[in-house]
């Protein structure tokens, strides 16, 4: 099974806690898109439901396969959220955000009753970390705001890279318009503390940390597809 196989798989998994009548948010990347490829079928065979995207990239793909959305003022709470991941430790604490989607992602998936995060087994860690943290930044104040996380890491005792995302010739901007910092701290022994503490820092928008958001992983691997959590 290769890597796309292995997404198709989570994705059907998940569509599984999808009824009739939900209220749904649609995460953002590679893993989501197979199942909005999955969710569009379902539609065309009149299953309703109503979706909320978490990026522009995910709408434009669900306007195209004729998945129904609103926005999240619309329908400002959501049965149901299903997303991918960069990271998913034991506790189901995660990283997201590879896609630059974190802010959105993290509005629609805590205006849920339920997360449900679709991963392949590549994407399971011990400890969280090896892929580099998206810290979602206002571009004013860049250099300040870099400089409190980089203070913050050290009192963390984190090292490692932080520098500003890239998208061709100028920085990558969010769907809201903000830049990101992608810090290479290798691995984050306390996973909640940072998480807390970079959300006061002034400058910073959100951060990819998701915890305490997840109720259930769906990990699929060359065997099938199993589950973390309830
Ligand atoms: O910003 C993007 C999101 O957090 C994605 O859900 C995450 O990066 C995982 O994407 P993929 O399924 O493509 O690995």
């Amino acid at each position: 099974m290769d890597a796309r196989q292995m997404k198709i798989k989570a994705a059907e998994a998940a569509l599984e806690y999808v009824e009739d009548g939900m209220r749904l948010g649609i995460g953002t990347g590679s893993t989501a898109e197979e199942f909005v490829r999955l969710l569009a079928e379902k539609v065309a065979g009149g299953f309703r439901i109503q979706g909320v995207p978490t990026s522009e990239r995910t709408a434009r793909l669900c306007v195209e396969l004729g998945v129904p959305l609103k926005s999240l003022d619309e329908l400002p709470e959501l049965d149901l959220t299903i997303d991918g991941a960069d990271e998913v430790d034991p506790q189901l604490r995660l990283i997201k955000g590879g896609g630059g989607a974190l802010l959105r992602e993290k509005i629609v998936a805590t205006a849920s009753s339920r997360m449900i995060v679709i991963a392949d087994e590549t994407k399971v860690v011990d400890m969280l970390g090896a892929f580099k943290l998206p810290i979602e930044v206002n571009s004013f104040g860049l250099v300040a705001t870099r400089i409190a996380v980089d203070k913050l890491a050290a009192r963390h005792g984190l090292t490692g890279d932080i520098s500003v995302r890239a998208s061709g010739d100028g920085p990558f901007r969010t769907d809201g318009g903000h830049l990101i910092l992608d810090a290479s701290f290798g691995r984050i022994p306390d996973a909640d503390a940072l998480a807390r503490d970079l959300n006061a820092i002034a400058g910073v928008v959100e951060h990819g940390l998701f915890i305490g958001i997840a109720s259930l992983a769906i990990i699929a691997g060359p065997d099938g597809a199993r589950k973390l959590g309830a």
